[in-house]
């Protein structure tokens, strides 16, 4: 199955967002990857409520809401969720995963669990049922324009294993951090179904996004 495009908004200036979303309309990527920070579960403040609801009045493409806030579940009706997007909670941020991921899902959410790139993919095993998605964080969150720490790329291949032995073939695999040009075929390669496309991809000033799109297509 073809791979999914799922840009990075963090990464886009804040004068370009319009051209970004009508580039990224055309050429139809699945979702925008919006990265909410609070500065408590990583060291970084990012995306707010305020700016998914401007988003969301100047394009429809679904959102793929990643929370690095800590005790999301309590915080879920800030997001207005809205049906068929996928809202990702990290593993380490919350005792109560699984509340948080019955909450996304009785908003006709999408459900996802992050992990980061030190979290075992066992932690996995009870959600399975709950999940639609993982989130393979290949970079320490928090920040764009980090290299891939290295052993991401047989975490992905071993969580594409672990997820068909469990006979859960049906969930995604996404993965978020320095998926560059160079890094796209081995994550490819590893089993990755949606990339988070960031500084290393498609916000690149000096070539055209809707080039970037169509490279990126052509290597997933
Ligand atoms: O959100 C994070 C890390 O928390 C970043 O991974 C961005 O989502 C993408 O940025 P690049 O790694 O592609 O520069």
């Amino acid at each position: 199955m073809a791979g999914k495009i799922t840009p990075s908004m963090m990464c886009a200036p804040l004068d370009k967002i319009g051209c970004y979303v009508k580039a990224f309309e055309e050429n139809q990527v699945e979702y925008l990857h919006i990265d909410v920070m609070d500065g408590q579960f990583v060291p970084n403040l990012m995306l707010g409520t305020a700016y998914i609801s401007s988003l969301r009045k100047i394009t429809s493409i679904p959102l793929d809401i990643h929370l690095m806030i800590v005790n999301p579940e309590s915080k879920l009706d800030w997001f207005d969720i809205q049906p068929g997007e996928y809202v990702s909670i990290h593993y380490e941020s919350t005792p109560h995963v699984q509340r948080a991921l019955q909450t996304i899902k009785s908003k006709g959410g999408k459900t996802m669990v992050a992990l980061n790139p030190g979290t075992p993919i066992e932690v996995l095993r009870y959600l399975l049922p709950d999940l639609d998605g993982v989130l393979l964080m290949t970079v320490n969150p928090g920040f764009a324009g980090q290299k891939l720490i290295p052993q991401g790329l047989d975490k992905i291949r071993d969580t594409r294993k672990f997820l068909d032995d469990m006979g859960y073939p049906q969930i995604e695999i996404e993965v978020d951090g320095n998926v560059s040009w160079e890094n796209i075929p081995k994550m490819a390669a590893a089993g990755t179904d949606l990339y988070v496309a960031g500084t290393s991809s498609l916000f690149n000033d000096k070539v055209p996004v809707e080039e970037s799109v169509k490279r990126f297509r052509s290597l997933i």
